[in-house]
């Protein structure tokens, strides 16, 4: 797909609803879960978004054959594994596709997975996931860039994590569930994406237990039937959406969130000002006439302050008066969003992982995202500023935000992106 940049003309007031789109980041380790039963299995909730066409080309190398059965829904199906490796050419364009390793693992025997991509702010290492796989009872050899994995048996054992990782608990959780093995994993991540994954595949028949602590007990079953399941809904995009009334000082409903997956960012908001009133599975969030406070910001994993969402509170932050520091220690290089928020103006100086960010007007400019999250920072900082704001690297943002410049229109942001030829089924 051929594409150009996102225009922008900011300066406006937003209103109305918007729907946040089921979680990418839960989706993609569930598609690949998927690949764990011989069954048929429809998902519902999967957003469109081009990570999830990347996972889906990848488990079509593996034998999984898929069908969209409504405009979010889909049904996957995997009778055999054809293929037992993951090339590079389908792991290296994102994050979530190494999590592959685990399942074929699983459901092979061996694998063959070569090292992930995805948005590449710094070091992003999987050393956790090859120290559980290994802990467990796996052979795995690195070389060329690729990690070969063979099990003799099912998985067995207790692994601590060093520390918590989503993608390294997804993994080994993935490589654990078929067997009869019982596999304990210590200090695994409790995130969202983590739960969910678990839940997917309890409904598939698999013994885990634990979800939502730091303490997974995965006792090995036979086999896992098909099914069903509905995909949480995404609190990155939600934060993003609430990030962004808060900019424009707008009020919008935010609509499909699950409130208690996003207690950590309503609170900063509220600290900061802002009126967050929760209507069931919306929030209603109000920043209409309101003079923000500056705040302190400091990342963590769920349910801390997501890292995911620290780009988009900068860009917020640097149009708050006053001085708010925001500080990211969970990705300590995650910063490809401050040379561009310069170029509008943002007086934000970084030492090590922490910004200090003095709020003022902003001012638009020609821009370039270089990853999703910095993408969703420069969006909402244009929509803030008069004048047209032109953001290039716009497929960065289609990995993450389905119809963005459409759905930005309906709350009455004026935004549009020329797609010259899509071609996506
Ligand atoms: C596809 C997906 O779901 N991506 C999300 C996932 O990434 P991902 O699963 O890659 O992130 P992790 O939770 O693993 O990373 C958390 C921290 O652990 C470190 N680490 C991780 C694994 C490892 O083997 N060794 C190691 O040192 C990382 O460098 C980072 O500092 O969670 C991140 C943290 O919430 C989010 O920013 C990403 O959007
Ligand atoms: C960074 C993200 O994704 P990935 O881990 O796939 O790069 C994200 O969703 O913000």
């Amino acid at each position: 797909m051929q594409l150009t940049p996102l225009h922008i003309q900011g300066g406006r007031e937003l209103r109305g609803e918007i729907t946040v789109q089921g979680s990418k980041n839960a989706a993609l380790p569930i598609i690949v879960a998927s690949l764990l039963s011989s069954e048929k299995v429809t998902l519902h909730g999967i957003p469109r978004l081009s990570d999830v066409y990347t996972i889906l080309d990848l488990v079509h190398h593996i034998g999984t054959q898929h069908q969209w059965v409504g405009p979010n829904s889909l049904e996957l199906h995997t009778p055999t594994i054809i293929h037992t490796d993951a090339p590079y050419a389908l792991v290296n364009k994102m994050r979530a596709s190494f999590v592959v390793l685990g399942a074929i693992l699983a459901r092979a025997g061996q694998a063959r997975v070569s090292m992930p991509g995805g948005c590449a702010w710094g070091p992003r290492p999987v050393d956790q996931h090859v120290k559980a796989l290994r802990a467990l009872g796996a052979e795995i050899s690195e070389d060329g860039g690729n990690f070969h994995a063979r099990r003799h048996g099912s998985l067995n054992g207790t692994f601590v994590f060093e520390l918590l990782t989503v993608g390294g608990t997804h993994n080994a959780v993935l490589a654990a569930v078929l067997g009869d093995g019982v596999v304990t994993l210590e200090n695994a991540s409790i995130d969202t994406d983590v739960v969910d994954l678990i839940e997917f595949l309890n409904s598939l028949g698999a013994d885990i237990q634990g979800a939502g602590t730091n303490t997974l007990v995965i006792r090995g079953v036979k086999q896992l039937r098909g099914g069903e399941y509905t995909v949480i809904p995404d609190r990155i995009e939600a934060g993003t959406f609430m990030m962004l009334a808060a900019a424009t000082r707008s009020q919008l409903t935010v609509r499909n969130v699950r409130p208690d997956h996003l207690r950590a960012v309503s609170a900063k908001l509220q600290e900061m000002g802002v009126d967050i009133l929760e209507a069931g599975n919306s929030l209603i969030v109000d920043a209409r006439q309101r003079e923000l406070r500056p705040v302190n910001v400091t990342t963590q994993s769920y349910p801390g302050f997501p890292t995911d969402v620290q780009p988009q509170m900068s860009a917020l932050l640097a149009t708050v008066p006053g001085t708010s520091v925001v500080q990211d220690p969970v990705y300590p290089d995650r910063l490809t969003h401050v040379a561009e928020l310069h170029r509008m103006g943002a007086n934000i100086t970084v030492s090590g992982y922490t910004q200090v960010i003095q709020g003022s007007a902003l001012h638009a400019a020609p821009v370039k995202a270089a990853d999703l999250r910095a993408g969703a920072a420069l969006f909402i900082a244009g929509l803030t500023c008069t004048g047209e704001t032109i953001i290039d690297g716009v497929q960065y943002l289609n990995r993450g935000y389905e119809n963005l410049a459409e759905r930005l229109c309906g709350i009455g942001a004026v935004a549009h992106q020329t797609q010259l030829a899509v071609a996506m089924d």
